[in-house]
């Protein structure tokens, strides 16, 4: 059984097949201090999380079984992406749940600040019927600025055109046609800031972004212009902010995220008239809330599952078509990695993938990432996976080559792989073959057809007659039943090589009486777990 700890409130009716699952038990336990979840962490498989529990990580070593976090919510800066990596945790989030219901946030902000609402429904239910205060101005062909044309970016521009505003977009990955598809302008981070009657920031929080509107940037502002931070708090200085409005060159501002949260009693934000907040509630309606709970529990219930899982935030994310072409070779790259770890002896100094045919023409590297995890699971076990394996192969000074070739020597797809130890040099190399699944085709120089599973028994000898009676003998004579044998050479009369799958493990004392057999020359046992 599985178990699953909610830290933080999400969505019952998001989690229900979480909690309908029978191999898994969700336990919902909001509000604890990093202590309390210490304490408890280390009976869960994953935890699902919104932005208020920060995962830190002492939070992840206390975690020994954890698999997965989940975050029901796009940003992650409450989780150390960096300790889950190094811990294999996948980090998964939920990017596409609540984007329209924060864009739709934005625009009631900037709607509020062009027309002063929450201003002036603080006044009239005092009693005070002020009509002068509360001037407004239309949207309608303002400028609007937006910085980040990601998701929400991009939904809040598509609003602003149904009202009338003129768009400029900046983003390091817009292209000028999808800005004409968007029919707004493309424009750089300085022509926003001097243009724009309106701006909106919709990055994430990076070194690149802190801070890309402060002082300097108010400076050159259009006065009496208007700012919206819906994204994440530090993207605007506050204090900058601040004093621009003084200064009268920005007439209103809406936050929804601050630098620190909840902002402390005296941040000037909170007594300033023209500037109004929200308690980061971009992501709060029942709607997103339900779309991200329902897709990071969906993934949280692959993923402890063992089966394919998309939006993990701390592995590259893989497209459709390409995740399409390189999935089912997923496992015979890993098992490939389990083979030729188990032939080679020796630290590994570098893993040499080759891969051959179609699989040459897409984007291997998810693939690399199991067969690195084959390799280093001989010796570091569950300790290692997908996340984490490329990770503790760097930090192992393991180097890792990867080659490709357009041909495949008869096969639609071959994947080679070649362990550099200090002492020794092997080579496996594999297929997928139609209506026969994995096999290996070649090990070392010896050409070979066998499947990798179970327990594989490798003989190496000298190509004389005799020599198939004398292993099958020996194993008979152990109660060793031989499922299926396989003979590869090079030349007749040389070196050959016998692969056997047998249906029980070799006991240690068959592979050395194997071994002192007249012509045999090594035996050694592959086992797939
Ligand atoms: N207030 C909330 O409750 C709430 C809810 C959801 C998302 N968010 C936040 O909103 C932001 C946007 O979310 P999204 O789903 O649209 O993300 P997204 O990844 O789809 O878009 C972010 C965009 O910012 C761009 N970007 C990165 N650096 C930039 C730079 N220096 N200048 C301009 N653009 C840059 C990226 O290229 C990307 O296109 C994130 O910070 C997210 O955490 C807040
Ligand atoms: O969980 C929340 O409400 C915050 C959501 C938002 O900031 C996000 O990044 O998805």
């Amino acid at each position: 059984m599985f178990k699953v700890l909610v830290s933080d409130p999400i969505s019952d009716f998001g989690i229900q097949q979480l909690m309908d699952a029978p191999d898994i038990q969700v336990d919902k336990n909001t509000g604890l201090s990093e202590d309390e979840l210490v304490a408890i962490i280390g009976q869960y498989d994953a935890l699902l999380v919104r932005s208020q529990t920060k995962v830190t990580p002492r939070i992840m070593e206390a975690g020994t079984k954890l698999r997965v976090i989940g975050r029901a919510g796009v940003g992650v800066d409450n989780i150390d992406l960096q300790a889950a990596t190094q811990r294999g945790i996948i980090v998964i989030n939920a990017p596409d749940g609540n984007t329209i219901t924060t864009c739709e946030h934005a625009f009631a902000m900037m709607m509020a600040i062009a027309r002063h609402i929450p201003q002036a429904y603080e006044k009239t239910i005092k009693g005070i019927w002020d009509r002068k205060s509360f001037l407004g101005v239309e949207l309608r062909n303002k400028t609007l600025g937006v910085l980040g044309m990601g998701r929400i970016g991009s939904e809040v521009a598509k609003r602003a055109k149904a009202f009338g505003m003129n768009i400029i977009g900046y983003d390091p990955f817009m292209t000028d046609e999808r800005a004409d598809k968007l029919g707004i302008k493309l424009g750089s981070v300085d022509d926003i800031i001097r243009q724009a009657d309106f701006i909106t920031v919709h990055t994430p929080l990076t070194p690149e972004t802190k801070h890309m509107i402060a002082r300097p940037q108010f400076e050159v502002m259009k006065p009496g212009m208007r700012i919206i931070n819906c994204a994440r708090g530090g993207v605007i200085d506050e204090l900058a902010l601040v004093e621009a409005i003084d200064r009268g060159i920005v007439a209103g501002a809406a936050f929804d995220v601050f630098e620190v949260e909840p902002p402390a009693p005296d941040h000037p934000f909170l007594s300033n008239p023209n500037i109004i907040v929200t308690p980061h509630l971009g992501a709060s309606t029942v709607e997103a809330q339900e779309n991200v709970a329902i897709d990071v529990s969906e993934q949280v219930i692959c993923i402890l599952r063992d089966q394919p899982f998309k939006n993990a935030v701390n592995m590259p994310p893989v497209p459709a078509d390409v995740l399409n072409k390189i999935q089912p070779y997923f496992e015979l790259g890993e098992k490939l990695g389990i083979f030729v770890s188990q032939l080679s002896k020796g630290p590994v100094v570098e893993i040499i993938v080759n891969y051959s045919g179609e699989l040459a023409e897409v984007d291997t590297q998810p693939l690399t990432r199991y067969i690195v995890k084959g390799v280093l699971q001989q010796h570091l076990g569950s300790n290692v996976n997908v996340v984490n394996s490329m990770h503790l192969a760097k930090v192992r000074d393991i180097n890792i080559l990867v080659q490709k070739s357009n041909v495949a020597k008869g096969f639609t797809n071959l994947i080679t792989v070649t362990l550099r130890t200090n002492e020794d040099e092997r080579l496996v190399a594999g297929t997928l073959l139609n209506g026969y699944g994995e096999r290996i085709v070649q090990i070392d120089k010896y050409p070979v057809d066998v499947a990798p599973e179970g327990h594989l028994l490798l003989v190496k000898h000298n190509d004389k007659p005799g020599m198939i009676g004398s292993v099958g003998t020996l194993l008979g004579n152990n109660d060793i039943n031989i499922a299926t044998m396989q003979v590869g050479r090079k030349i007749v009369g040389g070196s050959a090589i016998m692969v056997l799958s047998v249906d029980r493990a070799v006991p240690k004392e068959v592979i050395e009486q194997l071994k002192t057999t007249p012509q045999i020359n090594k035996a050694k046992e592959i086992v797939f777990q």
